[in-house]
């Protein structure tokens, strides 16, 4: 490194380091101003006048109390600001800046270039002075873009010129310049290969120092209503797209807040491996859920199909999975719906004392007896109103009935004092929230009261209004959440009667076939349980019926593996975040769930969007693998020649052959132990949860973790893990277990076989019993060891 340039730098370095230190004692002193100011506040509590006696006593108490809050709350959020700004500059004093470019305004520009620094966050001083810009700025773009020379970048006003004169890297550790250098391109490989040649870890990590160009473009989109983007196993996505949320939480800071950004992963495991990147880069992190998650919240009663009922037992007809994913299927359960505004509408009798007190056909004549311009949505909406009236209508002719004499004849004096003293009950409240029923309660008291009746007469009238009220409130709540719509025998009727709707035979599908399968899906439902497929149809059907409109509040949603999603599965996403921009991150040669299903997912889902408001991105490059593994890999697959390996070298791939299961074992354990002496982490991966549970009781090794469940944590060394639980995660090395033709044989497994094999950093090694893997038979030999 250049002497002088370093001490150029240097000094720089340390002027940064000192202001920085100097604003983090300041901010220190501004919290604990705040904390001051907080604890005088709470003191001062002491003079707030508790008067309760007069109306407007409590109203004066009320509103000092209400002053009091909002000055503690005021100043509780300045100290949570100074004290967020505190942690992110403690942590960024460390490394305060990565880059720096010297560049003019515009080609023409004759005075002295501009030179700005790149870091985590922006720091300036006290008079505006910028020392260190934010990643996300847009001038920053320029560093990740382009080389030397002239250069274009967007910013929120439009596009804006530039001539770069100079970019500089630098490695800062611990205040200390480590490593500077000044490059043409991009993002050097030098600092790639760095950033790469790390250790894995149990949490990912974020790439703010070497994200590529094309990553950028997907950082960066703000246009796109559906950002696509399509790239192979290790190039980048998921990486990109959470650097993609820090970026938008910055571009659109006090519109935007975490919450209103969803990430739907794979699998709970992928949750908590990913959870450490937007706090790293200060931000909060999404809201993250899978799929599963999503639809089974809404059907508490129902047990939907898990991620490895889904993977290892539902071996469903493949054209059956096609249909019931499809978007002929979506748009069949809307057309199917409509019809339900002439007829069809599956009802269920109000009952009360095991008797219809409002039959199914009168309910049914309700909810027809609106115009045909009516939505489904009103008329449930409508239908409710009448019901309720006529519910409170039933009061009287109730309160005449023989059971009531009964009831309070029967009362115990608790059951009476209650009675009376409470008159709490009042049909149709809820109680918590109705504002009505909280004045009563508060007027009321909560005690015993006294209460005096005229005759024995207004005294049965009173108890008798009380008891039926109480009888009929369930009955209420029921009317209320819209209990009396049959939404199990809708979807049982929606699904004997889709061939209406849609074309089976354009899938290969006879009726008889369709009506067959249709029965076993009744047969589940009646033990309450549904496959990811149905209950998605359900769940749609059930918003069309009772006019949901989905969550307008998310404004971008990002879907990450997006081959294990069918189309009917996105359209109903779409219909569910209507408001949401989307990204979406896939690699067909991932589909594990939905195999050759995928091919048209694209497509498919695009047609849903404005097509001016679509955005495709491939990613070809690959970071994760060694150019071994990566060179290995991408010829399992048939269509693989789109992948490009980074040129990093390591060993090549080892294809262990053994006798038995047993000699396998032994080699699992050689392999395990050098991995271990070499402080690799590892996972052995199976490819069902049977093969993890029993290799695990085999190894029995207290050094290896079993991880069996999406819920389980990561743990750091080895670990053993179902193929389907290992989506999207990478390990510095790979162990396939049974890489044979007893696990790995038909073609529907290749992509299997890709996506495990995918996951290995320096070093793969697959385990294999007789025979390797057929799979493997199109791999040319030079790119694998057999042994
Ligand atoms: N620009 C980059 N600089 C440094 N590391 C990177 C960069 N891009 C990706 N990586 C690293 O490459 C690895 C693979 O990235 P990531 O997991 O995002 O890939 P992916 O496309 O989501 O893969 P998969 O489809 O297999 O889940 C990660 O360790 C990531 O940190």
């Amino acid at each position: 490194m250049n002497e002088k340039i370093k001490q150029v730098e240097t000094q720089y370095l340390n002027k940064t380091l000192k202001k920085m230190n100097q604003s983090l004692i300041d901010i220190e002193a501004e919290i604990n101003r705040t904390n001051k100011n907080i604890s005088d506040v709470s003191k001062s509590w002491g003079d707030v006048r508790l008067k309760t006696d007069t109306y407007s006593g409590i109203v004066e108490t009320a509103m000092s109390v209400r002053q009091q809050q909002q000055m503690l709350a005021e100043r509780e959020n300045s100290k949570t600001r100074a004290e967020v700004r505190f942690e992110t500059l403690k942590k960024q004093i460390k490394k305060p800046y990565f880059a720096r470019i010297d560049f003019s305004e515009s080609v023409s520009d004759s005075g002295e270039p501009e030179t700005i620094y790149i870091g985590l966050g922006s720091f300036s001083d006290d008079d505006n002075n910028y020392y260190v810009y934010d990643w996300r700025a847009p001038v920053a773009s320029i560093y990740y873009d382009g080389g030397i020379g002239d250069v274009e970048y967007l910013t929120p006003d439009g596009s804006q010129k530039a001539h770069v004169t100079l970019k500089r890297q630098f490695q800062i550790e611990d205040g200390v310049i480590v490593t500077l250098f000044d490059t043409e391109e991009a993002i050097g490989d030098a600092m790639l290969m760095n950033a790469l040649n790390g250790e894995s870890s149990t949490k990912m990590k974020s790439i703010v120092t070497t994200i590529q160009k094309e990553q950028n473009k997907i950082i960066r989109n703000t246009n796109a209503d559906l950002l696509f983007v399509q790239g192979a196993a290790g190039s980048g996505k998921t990486a990109a797209v959470l650097q993609r949320i820090a970026y938008l939480l910055y571009r659109y800071r006090g519109k935007l807040t975490s919450g209103q950004v969803i990430l739907f992963s794979p699998n709970q495991l992928f949750n908590d491996y990913i959870d450490q990147v937007l706090p790293e880069l200060g931000e909060q992190n999404m809201v993250q859920m899978t799929f599963y998650q999503y639809a089974s919240r809404r059907l508490p009663k129902i047990a939907v199909e898990t991620l490895q009922e889904r993977f290892e037992i539902d071996k469903a007809d493949s054209k059956l999975s096609l249909i019931k994913g499809s978007l002929m299927m979506f748009k069949a359960v809307e057309a199917y719906a409509n019809s339900l505004n002439k007829h069809g509408m599956k009802l269920r009798s109000i009952v009360f004392r095991n008797e219809p007190l409002i039959p199914k056909e009168r309910i049914a004549e309700i909810y027809y007896q609106y115009n045909e311009n009516y939505k489904l949505s009103q008329r449930l909406e409508a239908t409710r109103d009448t019901l309720m009236r006529i519910l409170s209508s039933r009061l009287g002719t109730e309160m005449r009935k023989d059971w009531v004499d009964l009831e309070i004849e029967n009362l115990s004096k608790q059951e009476y004092d209650e009675l009376v003293g409470a008159g709490r009950v009042r049909m149709g409240d809820n109680e918590e929230a109705d504002a009505a029923a909280v004045t009563r309660r508060t007027q009321l008291g909560q005690g015993e009261q006294e209460r005096e009746f005229s005759s024995e007469k207004a005294e049965r009238k009173f108890l008798a209004k009380q008891i039926v009220t109480r009888a009929l409130k369930p009955l209420a709540q029921q009317i209320r959440r819209g209990r009396f719509l049959n939404i199990n025998a809708q979807f049982v009727d929606f699904m004997r009667e889709a061939h209406k709707y849609i074309d089976l035979s354009a899938y290969g599908v006879s009726d008889e076939g369709w009506q067959l399968h249709v029965e076993q899906v009744i047969n589940n439902l009646k033990n309450h349980q549904l496959s990811l497929a149905d209950t998605t149809i359900y769940l749609y059907l059930y918003d069309l019926i009772t006019g949901k409109h989905g969550e307008r509040d998310i404004r971008f949603l990002f879907i990450d593996e997006i081959q294990d999603y069918t189309p009917f599965q996105l359209a109903f996403l779409k219909f569910s975040f209507p408001l949401a921009k989307f990204t979406v991150l896939g690699d067909l040669n991932q589909a594990i769930f939905t195999k050759d299903n995928a091919t048209h997912l694209r497509e498919d889902f695009a047609t849903l969007f404005a097509p001016e408001r679509v955005e495709n991105i491939q990613l070809t490059q690959t970071y994760r693998s060694t150019q071994q593994i990566t060179d290995f890999t991408k010829e399992i697959l048939i269509d693989g020649q789109n992948i490009d390996a980074f040129n990093r070298n390591g060993e090549k791939p080892v294809v262990h052959i053994g006798q038995s299961e047993k000699e396998l074992l032994q080699l699992l354990k050689v392999q395990l132990q050098g991995n271990a002496q070499e402080q690799e982490s590892t996972a052995i991966i199976t490819k069902t949860l049977a093969d993890a549970k029993s290799l695990a009781q085999a190894l029995n090794d207290k050094n290896v973790t079993l991880i069996q469940s999406e819920n389980q944590r990561l743990a750091p060394g080895a670990i053993i893990v179902p193929s389907y639980l290992a989506k999207g995660l990478e390990f510095d090395a790979v162990i396939i277990w049974h890489a044979d033709t007893t696990r790995y044989t038909d073609n529907s497994e290749r992509r299997l076989l890709y996506t495990v094999a995918s996951r290995a950093m320096h070093r793969l090694t697959l385990l294999s019993e007789k025979n390797a893997t057929p799979l493997l038979n199109n791999v040319a030999k030079d790119l694998y060891e057999v042994r």
